[in-house]
């Protein structure tokens, strides 16, 4: 594995790890070229002392928030599902009704939104966060979309003279609690270098990718890999079991080999068990799979298999696992 500092790797892809584990001031520290890798732990408030809004209170947006919250930063919090900012709101959090009041009211806002839908229609609808942009303010979007609706939110954000970062992450349910996210950012990069404090608090390492659209594009060929890696898992454990085999043997042999994942390790147990609880939402693994698709279409690209893939995930949705994990796809491959 390339240590991320090897010459045949174009400059904009080195991930450069930094020395120290403490991120500098806000206004002061260095960014890496185009990347860099931190640790987090002592993140603190006083690196990073300005006002950030948070759109999207979700399985993801939840723990990012506590995080900067626990961290000291001054976070105003909005949901559509108004309950879910609770939790924030008891630890400090204050509370807007719009993305609107939260955008005004914030330097920089954070939105992580379920789809190219939700990312729209909360960066610029009714009552959106572009109608409290303005100069000097930012807008960093960690929503999964495609890449055109990427560019279309980043040209409505810009009409207001604010600046605009997407930022989708990698990492799922528990990196998101233990600050230990990768953020796939492209956009204005002065932004960047404003939030990237915010992100090491968030985050252990954030790739700066270029023009907005290559964060969207980054993040959908990661999650087509993951999406079609777990529908093979989902056949393997299947099989193992109808030829005799026990799977949880086939859990271990597979963590001991080239084959290997985090990912496998962890959902293999409770898969066999039948138990899907929710990390990912089935729903957006296929969401992921259809831009993906859409993705490598416009460059005409095979993807045989993401195509097959995609009709499981459509199959297990079909059966009323939307909102389990997308581990539950194994269950398309059951005899019903
Ligand atoms: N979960 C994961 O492991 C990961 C998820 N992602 C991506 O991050 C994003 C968020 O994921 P996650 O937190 O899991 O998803 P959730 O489904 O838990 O949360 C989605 C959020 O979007 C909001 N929302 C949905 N529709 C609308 C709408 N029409 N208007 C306003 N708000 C809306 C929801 O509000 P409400 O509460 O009212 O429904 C909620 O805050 C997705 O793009 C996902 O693909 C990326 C990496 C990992
Ligand atoms: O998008 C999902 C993830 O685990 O990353």
């Amino acid at each position: 594995m390339c240590s991320g500092f090897c010459p045949h790797v174009p400059s904009l892809f080195r991930a450069k790890p930094i020395s120290s584990s403490r991120i500098k001031p806000l206004l002061s520290f260095t960014v890496k070229a185009f990347s860099s890798q931190t640790s987090n732990p002592q993140a603190k408030a006083d690196d990073v002392a300005s006002n950030v809004g948070f759109l999207g209170i979700g399985i993801m947006g939840l723990p990012m928030a506590q995080n900067l919250l626990k961290s000291g930063c001054n976070v105003t919090v909005w949901n559509r599902t108004k309950s879910k900012c609770d939790p924030l709101i008891t630890l400090g959090a204050k509370y807007e009704s719009s993305p609107e009041e939260v955008a005004a009211g914030c330097d920089v806002t954070f939105a992580m939104l379920a789809d190219p839908g939700s990312a729209v229609d909360v960066a610029f609808g009714k009552h959106g966060a572009a109608n409290g942009l303005g100069p000097g303010k930012g807008y960093i979007d960690f929503s999964t979309v495609d890449g055109s609706t990427s560019k279309l939110i980043s040209d409505r954000i810009k009409a207001t003279g604010a600046s605009f970062l997407e930022a989708p992450v990698s990492g799922s349910k528990k990196p998101a609690e233990d600050g230990q996210l990768i953020f796939l950012t492209a956009g204005d990069k002065p932004l960047y270098e404003r939030v990237a404090p915010y992100l090491d608090i968030m985050g252990k390492s954030r790739f700066f990718l270029g023009d907005v659209g290559n964060g969207a594009a980054m993040k959908l060929v990661v999650n087509m890999i993951m999406g079609s890696m777990m529908a093979s898992f989902s056949e393997g454990l299947l099989l193992s079991e109808k030829v005799g085999l026990d799977p949880n043997v086939l859990v271990e042999v597979v963590s001991q080999g080239a084959i290997s994942a985090p990912m496998y390790s962890v959902k293999g147990p409770s898969m066999v068990q039948s138990h899907y609880p929710t990390a990912f939402p089935l729903k957006h693994q296929q969401k992921d799979l259809r831009l993906a698709l859409g993705l490598a279409e416009s460059v005409s690209q095979p993807t045989p298999i993401a195509a097959a893939t995609n009709e499981l995930y459509k199959v297990a949705k079909s059966y009323g696992l939307s909102d389990h994990d997308f581990s539950a796809v194994i269950e398309a491959l059951k005899a019903k």
